[in-house]
């Protein structure tokens, strides 16, 4: 097991703390599981403009779907899947090395150093890589959720919703994703065909709060471990983000400007503010 990241040492004291945030008595197991919006986008050839009506109908109503004839190839997607465990099963020490596979120093990340409670650990591990082109500035993350002996009061990530305009997230067969709808978490049903899609923060600032990005997170489980791959559609950082209708409910906010504001709250507090700290009232 060497590779897998120190988590238990490492959150030994935040361990001793009383939990602060799911009440012990809910049962979190009974979250109801739901089949998202499922869009298939083989119909963008035929009915262009069913598919897309349907596509923004889902967008506004859930701010997640899933799509299924997407042209990414079920090869394809379980090359991926081999080449992260591949990479995953490492040892530890290997992966923090700064020039691990020649990426970019801090490229792998596990759990949260500026933690100073249980809540705000993710007992999970990834690689985050960005892959600029001439116009934005796009994510992609690979990532695996070890067993967690501490679920479901530990999460495998954080509540939290996503900064890009637009996330494509491929999950295995494990589940364990939960996003809120009307105040309530719900389970999303893995499907191996599927692609998820959310909407994230800045599509919210650019559509006046028309479509939501919308809170969610990963339960992990305490026996299997899991793995999914998120692709952030982003900007770039000197793109002006600013809502298309008046009146505007957030102040225009360059990309760049917002990744800082985020980065600077999650290290002088540990998690995320996220929108409200662009909010013009
Ligand atoms: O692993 C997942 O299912 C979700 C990942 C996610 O929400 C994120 O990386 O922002
Ligand atoms: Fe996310």
């Amino acid at each position: 097991m060497d590779h897998e990241p120190p988590f238990q040492e490492t959150y030994e004291n935040l361990l001793h703390l009383p939990y602060d945030h799911e009440p012990k008595d809910e049962n979190v197991f009974m979250v109801e599981e739901c089949d998202l919006p499922m869009i298939d986008l083989s119909r963008l050839d035929l009915e262009r403009g069913k598919c897309i009506k349907e596509i923004a109908r889902a967008a506004r109503e859930w701010g997640f779907f899933q799509v299924v004839n997407h042209g990414v190839s079920q090869e394809v997607l379980s090359s991926l899947k081999y080449e992260q465990t591949k990479v995953f099963r490492l040892p530890f020490k290997k992966k923090m090395e700064d020039d691990f596979l020649n990426l970019s120093a801090k490229s792998y990340r596990w759990g949260n150093s500026k933690a100073t409670s249980l809540k705000q650990v993710p007992w999970s591990e990834a690689f985050h890589f960005s892959i600029s082109d001439i116009s934005r500035m796009n994510g992609y993350k690979s990532l695996r959720y070890p067993p967690c002996p501490f679920t479901p009061e530990v999460f495998g990530l954080v509540p939290h919703t996503d900064s890009s305009f637009l996330t494509i997230l491929y999950q295995d067969q494990v589940g364990g994703l939960q996003f809120m709808k009307d105040g309530k978490w719900f389970r999303v049903k893995p499907n191996p065909e599927a692609l998820i899609v959310n909407i994230g923060d800045l599509f919210q600032a650019l559509s006046n709060d028309v479509f939501k990005s919308i809170k969610h997170k990963v339960v992990s489980t305490r026996d299997v471990e899991r793995f999914s791959v998120a692709y952030f559609y982003c900007p770039f950082a000197e793109a002006v983000i600013q809502s298309c209708t008046k009146p505007a409910l957030y102040k225009q906010f360059s990309f760049g400007e917002y990744q800082q504001q985020t980065q600077k709250d999650v290290q002088d507090t540990g998690c995320k503010v996220g929108l409200s700290r662009f909010l013009l009232l």
